[in-house]
């Protein structure tokens, strides 16, 4: 058949067909969109509050005033109640109920989580790895990294020495930065190196990534909840935005191909010959193993560590310098703890462990921040039936109040006392409920139960591996200028302004780190 011939018949088919084509695409728009008008319609049963005396609808009284909306229904209500969410209704629980969530296999965290973030559109690749293989990332934290954390601990130490000097230079005179974006390159690079390993953890476009991807992915995500579903449809093609999350999760393959295929090939020749994978030092190379090698996209994987566990341990340390910006009467003590139980024993787990002024410092800190005032996100794969005798029908999406400001929990609760839970551990048979790491329906900053947060561990020695060096090696203050910013509050999260900025020196330390 002659080119020409060949292009005729293409055109006669594509004519033939176009109509159907044409038919097919607007049925399956159409079923989309119904579809998400369902999952944004409420629920049956439960009172939906909202700020509707303030002219807002429930879905903007959510996304502009979270917290309040949430007060006013444990205000209003003794029991279950529903908010209208970004991504439709959610049903909010008062702190009473967290106990009926520690051990429910019916109460699932990163199918609500990868829901509210688009698991399943291109660019939300993390978001859809954590939703497909959820036991690959929480079993390879949970089980190897924290088994690992021997190593983890010498690993984080040796990458911090390093990396301190390179990026806080060794000036000084005073100097002023945005600190959110340095501490954002600190802790992906000291996150790679568990993560990736020595080589990666250095390479600056992966590292561009591992910083930037989580802020990108959240962006993406409030413009995706603000829109109505047939703008959203649109422009999730054009807009810059999601153009971006897409070209990033097409540059973490490239860049990490090699190292996932040299872990895969070890862990299948391991299987081959009937034994068990040989130990390695990354994460990526935990969750291949736990994976068994099988063909899937790690390199999303990845992408779903960056959000779940760099996004996190960067708000809390550069939250954590502000306080002491803030509280600057706690630098002292804090040097003196770190500089005494590393003359003692160096850098080992249980030096860490000792360091309990810093340890009560950090749940304070995470305290008056906590990434989200609501926390036990859940979604339910059948009914639930609370003690008080409501069902909480299949399918919803559920939310436990914290009582992180809760005045008859924790007097004077807008203010900081590094000392809180120091002297609350003092309590006879509380050193453990309140140490950083340990959850309780008190304490909800790392959640509660079965999916209460796996690398919390990790992130608590790293944090303090982290803000020991920054506080031996350098002078911190807030800068002298009128217009810094802080805190910032969202519905019911907090976050660090990305524009706030702190002042920073070079001082001798008093120990070689
Ligand atoms: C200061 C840093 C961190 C904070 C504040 C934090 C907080 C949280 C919270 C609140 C949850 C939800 C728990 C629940 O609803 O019960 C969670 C889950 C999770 N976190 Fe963290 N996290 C941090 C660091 C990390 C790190 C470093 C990793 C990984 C190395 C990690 C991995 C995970 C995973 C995999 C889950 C899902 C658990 C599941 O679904 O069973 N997190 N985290």
């Amino acid at each position: 058949m002659s080119r020409q011939t060949a292009y005729q018949a293409l055109y006669r088919v594509t004519v033939a067909y176009l109509p159907f084509v044409v038919a097919a695409m607007i049925i399956a728009v159409a079923f989309h969109l119904k579809k998400q008008s369902d999952a944004e319609r409420p629920l049956k049963g439960f009172p939906l509050v909202g700020l509707e005396e303030e002219g807002l609808s429930p879905k903007e009284a959510w996304m502009k005033h979270g917290h309040r909306v949430m007060v006013k229904g444990l205000t209003e209500h003794k029991g279950a109640f529903q908010v209208m969410t970004g991504t439709g209704p959610k049903i909010m629980l008062p702190n009473r109920f967290t106990e009926e969530f520690r051990k429910n296999d019916m109460a699932n965290l990163i199918q609500t989580q990868t829901r509210d973030n688009f698991a399943g559109w291109p660019g939300f690749d993390g978001m859809t790895f954590l939703s497909k293989h959820e036991r690959v990332v929480v079993d390879a934290v949970r089980i190897n990294l924290t088994q690992s954390m021997g190593a983890v601990t010498d690993s984080l130490v040796d990458e911090t020495r390093l990396a301190t000097p390179e990026l806080f230079g060794q000036d000084k005179e005073w100097q002023t930065i945005p600190i959110k974006s340095r501490i954002g390159s600190f802790v992906s690079r000291l996150s790679s190196r568990v993560f990736l390993g020595p080589k990666l953890c250095r390479d600056s476009e992966w590292l561009e990534i591992a910083q930037s991807h989580t802020v990108n992915l959240f962006q993406a995500s409030m413009a995706m909840r603000e829109g109505p579903s047939l703008r959203r449809l649109l422009s999730f093609w054009f807009n810059p935005l999601y153009k971006r999350l897409r070209s990033q999760a097409h540059a973490a393959r490239r860049i990490l191909k090699p190292l996932i295929e040299t872990r895969k090939a070890e862990v299948r020749k391991a299987l081959a010959a009937g034994e068990k994978p040989e130990k390695v030092a990354d994460l990526i190379g935990w969750m291949v193993a736990q994976a068994q090698a099988s063909d899937i996209d790690y390199a999303a994987g990845q992408l779903g560590m960056s959000v779940v566990g760099i996004h996190t341990t960067t708000e809390a340390l550069a939250e954590a310098l502000v306080d002491l910006c803030q509280h600057p009467s706690l630098f002292q003590p804090l040097r003196e703890e770190i500089v005494r139980e590393l003359k003692d024993q160096g850098w080992t787990r249980t030096t860490l462990h000792r360091m309990r002024l810093m340890d009560s410092f950090l749940k304070e800190s995470q305290r008056l921040h906590p990434a989200s005032a609501a926390s036990v996100n859940r979604y339910l794969y059948a009914d639930v039936k609370l003690s008080d005798g409501t069902v909480l029908p299949k399918g919803s999406r559920i939310w436990i109040a914290g009582r992180f400001d809760d005045p008859e929990l924790y007097p004077e609760p807008d203010k900081l006392d590094a000392y809180r839970f120091l002297n609350l551990r003092s309590e006879a048979g509380k050193s453990n409920t309140w140490q950083h790491t340990s959850m309780t329906p008190e304490h909800l900053g790392f959640g509660y139960g079965d999916h209460g947060c796996p690398g919390r561990f990790f992130a608590s020695n790293e944090l303090k591996i982290a803000l020991s060096f920054l506080l031996l090696n350098y002078d911190w203050k807030l800068p002298d200028v009128p217009d810094n910013q802080t805190f910032i509050h969202f519905g019911v999260g907090n976050l660090l302004s990305p524009l706030c900025r702190l002042s920073y020196r070079r001082r001798s330390a008093e120990i070689e780190l």
